[in-house]
C-alpha cells in the first residue's frame, strides 16, 4: 500500500450489515457524481462476492434512492468467456442488477470477448475514452473484489499486468486458470474518485492481512497496488473476513 493512502476499514459483524454499508457507499458516490455531473459511472466487479450486493441494489430498498438512468456501467474486469457463459461477470451484473433495474443497453459498457483478448482490451480502452472525453478516464467508483490469492480485478500474481504503468485496459493470460483475462490497470482503477473493495467470508481472512498489513510485495499481492490518487482506498468487510487483522479488525459500526 502506497504510503500516502490510508486504507478505510469499515467492518461489520455480519455480511448482510456490509452490503448494506457497500450499497449506502454506493448510493452516496452516486448522489455526488451526479450533483456535479449530472451522471455517474461506475466499474463493476465479477466473482461471487458482488452478487448479493447487486440484488440488494436492486431491490425495493435501494432502487428508489439512486438515479439509475443516470448511470454508466463499466466492467473493472471480465472473464474471457461468452456474456452467456456462467462466468461472465458482464452476465451476472445483467442478471442481478441491470436487468432487475430496467438499465438501458447504451448505459452498459461490457467487454466484446468475441474479438481476441488483445483486441478486446483495446477497444475497451477505446469505449473508456470515448467516454470520458476530453477528460481523464475518472470513475466515480470502482467496486473490488478480493480473491484468496490477493488477486483484486484481474491482477493476478506474477502476471505482466502487474507492472503496467499506464492507465488503460489490459488482455493477460492467468496460468492458474489456464485463461485469458482482461482487466483495468492498477493506474486506471487509481484515478478513480472512489475505490472500494468488498470482502466478506473466512476464507478471505489470509489473504485480507497480506494485502493490509505485509510489507509491499505487489507480485504476490497484487491488491497491493491500489491506492487512489486522490482519497483513500475503501474496504467493506465482515468480521471473519477481518479476522487475522488483530486490533484493526474490530468491528465499526455494530448493530
Ligand atoms: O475472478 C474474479 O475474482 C475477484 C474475486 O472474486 P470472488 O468470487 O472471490 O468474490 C473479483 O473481484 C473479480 O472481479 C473476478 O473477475
Amino acid at each position: 500500500m502506497e504510503k500516502n493512502n490510508i486504507p478505510e476499514l469499515h467492518i461489520a459483524l455480519v455480511s448482510e450489515e456490509v452490503l448494506r454499508q457497500m450499497a449506502d457507499f454506493f448510493r452516496d458516490a452516486a448522489l455526488r457524481a451526479v450533483a456535479a455531473q449530472g451522471r455517474f459511472s461506475v466499474a463493476l466487479s465479477g466473482g461471487n462476492s458482488p452478487k448479493k450486493l447487486f440484488e440488494l441494489l436492486a431491490s425495493p430498498a435501494y432502487r428508489g434512492q439512486i438515479p439509475w438512468e443516470k448511470g454508466a456501467f463499466f466492467f473493472g474486469d471480465e472473464r474471457y468467456v461468452p456474456h452467456t457463459d456462467p462466468d461472465s461477470n458482464y452476465g451476472m451484473a445483467k442478471a442481478a442488477l441491470l436487468d432487475p433495474l430496467g438499465i438501458k443497453a447504451e448505459q452498459v459498457f461490457a467487454v466484446d470477448t468475441a474479438l481476441t483478448p488483445e483486441q478486446a482490451a483495446e477497444r475497451y480502452t477505446q469505449s473508456i475514452e470515448q467516454f470520458f472525453a476530453p477528460d481523464t478516464a475518472r470513475f466515480d467508483l470502482v467496486l473490488l473484489g478480493l480473491g484468496d490469492n490477493s488477486h483484486t480485478a484481474s491482477l493476478f500474481p506474477h502476471t505482466p499486468v502487474l507492472h503496467v504503468t499506464e492507465a488503460n485496459v489490459q488482455a493477460v493470460f492467468v496460468e492458474e486458470k489456464q485463461a485469458y483475462r482482461i482487466t483495468f490497470t492498477a493506474p486506471l482503477i487509481n484515478q478513480a474518485r472512489a475505490v472500494a473493495f468488498l470482502v466478506y467470508g473466512a476464507d478471505k481472512a489470509l489473504a485480507v492481512k497480506r494485502v493490509l498489513t505485509e510489507d509491499r510485495q505487489i507480485e504476490e499481492y497484487p491488491a497491493q497496488l491500489i491506492a487512489p490518487t486522490s482519497g483513500n482506498v475503501h474496504w467493506f468487510m465482515d468480521q471473519a473476513a477481518a479476522s487475522e487483522l488483530g486490533h484493526l479488525g474490530t468491528v465499526t459500526n455494530a448493530t
